[in-house]
């Protein structure tokens, strides 16, 4: 699904290079629900803009559902990430005029998907994560909790083969935060969704059942855990 191999990357500003991955290698399997865990500088934001094709890394490759993304051209890449990977922001990027079922909309707009069908879509999704009763609602008149809910079914409805998780529960109290998780890990369990999760906070790591952590730009640890903790 995921695979990193030998990836390393340095910054270049003029003559000096800072170098911020060494040598990071992994795999994802479908249905895998992965923490990457590093604390502030470790290098999680670089490793997840390289796996989401948003830069290229100095040395090795990423494969997304087997093609290395790190060869694809700008426009390859625009349509590899809207129809493959979806996205989950710590803060939510919803779009404020646009209710919240046509935020979840909006992806299978840029698919070309015709309205009835996009809207059966985004409103089966917006039921799946509890917001049934609010797909006519804007993103302000929602709770923080509910609005990164509404991000989650927007991620979701181009059916991606992996979705990245950028700190999502970043912005949301100790409860929410629980729920959120709490949904994410009922999601890749019931329809088997691929997440990838960055976070400085081990309490929301210690929630999958794999963690990989990062420090000063290694891979330090990848572990499985026994099992969920409540
Ligand atoms: N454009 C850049 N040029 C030079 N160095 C950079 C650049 N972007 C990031 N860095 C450096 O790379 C290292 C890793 O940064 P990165 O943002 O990936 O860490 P992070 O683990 O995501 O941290 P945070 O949790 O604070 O976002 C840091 O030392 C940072 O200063």
């Amino acid at each position: 699904m995921l695979a990193v191999k030998h990836l390393s990357h340095r910054f270049r500003n003029g003559d000096e290079e800072t170098p911020v991955l060494h040598d990071i290698d992994f795999v994802v399997d479908k249905g895998e629900m992965v923490a990457l865990l590093g604390s502030s500088g470790s290098g999680k934001s670089t490793l997840l803009n390289l796996m989401a094709g948003l830069m290229k890394p100095t040395q090795g490759s990423i494969l997304i559902s087997g093609e290395s993304i790190e060869r694809m051209s700008e426009n390859q890449l625009a349509e590899f990430r809207r129809t493959h990977i979806g996205f989950i922001f710590q803060s939510y990027e919803l779009i404020p005029h646009l209710t919240v079922r046509e935020n979840v909309e909006l992806p299978l707009v840029f698919q070309g998907m015709k309205a009835k069908a996009r809207k059966d879509k985004a409103v089966a999704l917006l039921t799946k994560v509890g917001l049934g009763e609010k797909t006519e609602m804007f993103p302000s008149q929602l709770s923080g909790g509910q609005q990164q809910r509404v991000s989650i079914a927007r991620s979701l409805v181009t059916e991606p083969a992996i979705v990245f998780a950028d700190e999502p529960t970043g912005n949301l109290d100790t409860k929410t935060e629980k729920e959120i998780i709490d949904l994410l890990i009922e999601l890749n369990e019931s329809l088997q969704i691929t997440f990838v999760i960055v976070t400085h906070e081990l309490e929301v790591a210690r929630r999958t059942r794999r963690v990989i952590q990062l420090r000063d730009g290694f891979l330090v640890e990848d572990e499985l855990w026994a099992g969920e903790e409540q």
